[in-house]
């Protein structure tokens, strides 16, 4: 048994269905890989061991979190890198019990450094394909830019990934700093992803405040990342309530970017008291030293059983009604609803 966070984790037996819905793959990459991955593109990290890693992952600040992620997440730059990337995190996360989980990337910081739009999307892509052939876990890709982003470039990214539609990618976010930047910034880059066919999952809510989460749902988002902020708001809370509208939850990335001071200071437990649907995911596990199976816990003891983020899951995952189905009976033999 594990314990960090006043949390205690089992190892996993035979672990229940889950269903993850937001995870940065460019943040899964355990440290002893993101080493031997940088090593062979011949790319300088800040820093040389596992240990060191480690401590760069003692995050000060969000801020602090957002430059670490950028520096380090810089030495992925090839199709292999992207495809072992998205095979290695499934058969991790199957280890937990996932059958289904959409993962983010963000193309356009890796081609400002000069990879190339189809080097990405091409191992991401046949990364989603391999990891369902090999581990059994339903992949789909949400691709997104960050809020620092040259509008521009926004857009090409939103044209590039719409191609991809066929081959797993479902939806197109916004992440990053997010005081930066109203998301307003890339309406024209929303447009274009939503007219190619791809549902919006912006984040808001988490370094921002609730009126960050007011401007996004007026780009009508499938699902909003994070989105805590909104218990600061009573009306906003029963908008998101009667829209039904999903909230990918995050409590350890939370505690470690210090957007909250300890666990139990997390608002999930008011936001799933007041009948938000909130699915729980890992953000960065590696750069969080987290896992999704740990992650269930910590919501389970916010008061969030896995049945719970399970059929939040469901609701918000943006699937095919043939995958829905079969999420919904495999959630129905292990959870005991229907
Ligand atoms: O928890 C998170 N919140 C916001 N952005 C994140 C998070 N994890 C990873 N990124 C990523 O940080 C990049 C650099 O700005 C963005 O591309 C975003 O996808």
């Amino acid at each position: 048994m594990l314990e960090r966070d006043g949390v205690t984790t089992r190892a996993a037996g035979s672990p229940a269905p889950k269903i993850e819905l937001h995870v940065h793959l460019e943040g899964t990459v355990r440290p002893d890989t993101l080493l031997a991955i940088a090593r062979r593109n011949g790319q300088r990290l800040p820093v040389d061991t596992v240990d060191e890693l480690r401590r760069l992952y003692e995050f000060t600040d969000f801020a602090n979190f957002i430059r670490v992620w950028s520096m380090t997440t810089n030495c992925l730059r090839t199709a292999d890198d992207f495809r072992q990337v998205v095979v290695d995190y499934a058969a991790e996360a199957a280890g937990h019990g996932a059958v289904y989980l959409e993962g983010i990337f963000s193309p356009a910081e890796r081609v400002m450094r000069g990879v190339g739009w189809a080097e990405i999307l091409e191992g991401y892509a046949d990364g989603a394909a391999a990891a369902e052939q090999e581990h059994g876990v339903v992949v789909r890709l949400t691709p997104d830019i960050d809020r620092e982003l040259d509008p521009e470039l926004a857009q090409e990214c939103a044209r590039q990934v719409v191609r991809y539609r066929d081959r797993g990618v479902v939806g197109f976010g916004i992440g990053g700093p997010e005081l930066a930047a109203p998301a307003s910034r890339y309406a024209r880059a929303f447009a274009i992803a939503r007219e190619g066919g791809l549902a919006l999952v912006p984040h808001a809510g988490e370094a921002g405040g609730s009126d960050s989460v007011r401007e996004v749902l007026g780009f009508d988002p499938a699902r909003v990342r994070h989105g805590l902020r909104v218990v600061d708001d009573p009306g906003l809370l029963k908008e998101i309530v009667d829209r039904g509208i999903v909230l990918d939850v995050c409590p350890t990335s939370n505690l470690r970017t210090r957007v909250v001071e300890t666990l139990d200071d997390h608002p999930l437990p008011a936001l799933h008291a007041a009948g938000v649907r909130c699915s729980v995911g890992t953000d960065d596990p590696a750069m969080f030293d987290t896992d999704l199976g740990r992650e269930w816990t910590v919501a389970e003891r916010l008061g969030v059983p896995p049945s719970a983020a399970y059929e939040a899951g469901v609701a918000g995952a943006l699937c095919d009604e043939v995958t829905r189905r079969r999420l919904e009976a495999l959630g129905a033999a292990a959870y005991g609803y229907s």
